[in-house]
């Protein structure tokens, strides 16, 4: 007996179909905090928050936990005055449809789509990205391991709450996360975006929490805040005798949910850590969250430096009105 002859199912093409223009995408990712991006480099697109969640729905669109948009910074009218002298902006959506300031692992991605799209060679120095929350520099970077290319990026500075009484007492808030039984002290970090780190003494603790339920932090925060828990997991000399920190970190974004990784609150977590540890704590931090590694730098004059992969793993055209929007 002869196998039956596949029956192609029908896949009704948009490309070429002249009702429908396909919207050209990216899809990417900073350990594995990914992205969907856009070249809108005239500022054509009109990137609604419904589009935003239609692109990132992990079921009926391509999935991301954020779309970036590769657009002049001529072409954003709301671009802040900070970024106006840079040539390229990066437009950040959270999954949700919600504006983000800033974004740590999408600036790194942002920086590896602009040179694939030949407007930034790493040979002439440093790319100059336009977000909401100013400037930030990217330069390539040696990788940790593996064989992806390592991006380093200017965070600008990093605030934490004014006076040591924050600090002393673990926070100036209070969080209750779903899975822990007592509320913990977290500490406000603005890294240009809003974060609250939590630390927790136990591996398991980080283990057993649930990121799907947004913690409740108290008071809560005008804009919203980022989550991150952390388990500090000790120190060691670099080869060059550079104190090393190193911490575990899990996230609950804000605008996404739960997400593998997130560079801001890296830059967060690393700062409230060294706070916490005192003058003697080291200034580099390497943090470990599900989706991988990256390294945070925190320098004498309260800014930072994050360094991490950026990937770049496919192109697709998308048919926008097959989109849940
Ligand atoms: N994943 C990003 C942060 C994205 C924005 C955040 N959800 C917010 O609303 O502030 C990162 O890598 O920094």
């Amino acid at each position: 007996m002869t196998a039956p002859t596949p029956v192609a199912p029908h896949v009704e093409p948009a490309v070429g179909r002249p009702d429908v223009t396909p919207l050209a995408v990216t899809k990417g990712h900073g350990t594995q905090n990914d992205f969907v991006l856009v070249d809108d480099r005239s500022g054509a697109l009109d990137l609604t928050p419904a589009l935003v969640r239609g692109l990132c729905d992990r079921h009926a669109g391509l999935g991301a936990d954020g779309v970036i948009r590769l657009v002049a910074t001529a072409r954003v009218p709301d671009a802040p005055d900070a970024a106006r002298g840079t040539t390229w902006f990066m437009d950040y959506r959270n999954a949700d449809g919600s504006l983000a300031q800033m974004c740590g692992n999408g600036v790194r991605v942002f920086a590896r789509y602009a040179h694939r799209l030949g407007l930034w060679d790493p040979a002439d120095g440093a790319l100059a990205v336009g977000t909401r929350a100013g400037v930030r520099s990217v330069v390539t970077a040696p990788a940790l391991d593996g064989d992806e290319p390592w991006f380093t990026v200017g965070m600008g500075a990093v605030t934490l709450p004014a006076g040591p009484g924050a600090i002393a007492t673990g926070g100036d808030v209070q969080v209750q996360v779903a899975g822990l039984s007592v509320t913990r002290p977290g500490l406000s970090v603005d890294v240009g975006n809003p974060h609250t780190v939590v630390v927790l003494a136990q591996e398991a603790d980080l283990d057993r929490v649930d990121l799907v339920v947004a913690p409740v932090v108290e008071p809560v925060p005008a804009d919203g805040t980022n989550v991150e828990l952390v388990v500090p997991l000790g120190e060691l000399a670099a080869a060059d005798g550079t104190l090393v920190g190193r911490v575990r970190m899990r996230v609950h974004e804000r605008g996404v949910g739960e997400t593998r990784s997130c560079g801001t609150g890296a830059v967060a977590a690393a700062a409230a850590v060294r706070a916490w540890g005192g003058p003697q704590a080291p200034d580099v931090w390497l943090v470990d969250v599900p989706g991988g590694t990256v390294r945070v730098t925190l320098h004498a004059d309260g800014q930072a430096d994050l360094a991490g992969p950026a990937v770049l793993v496919a192109d697709a055209q998308v048919d926008l009105r097959a989109l849940a929007t």
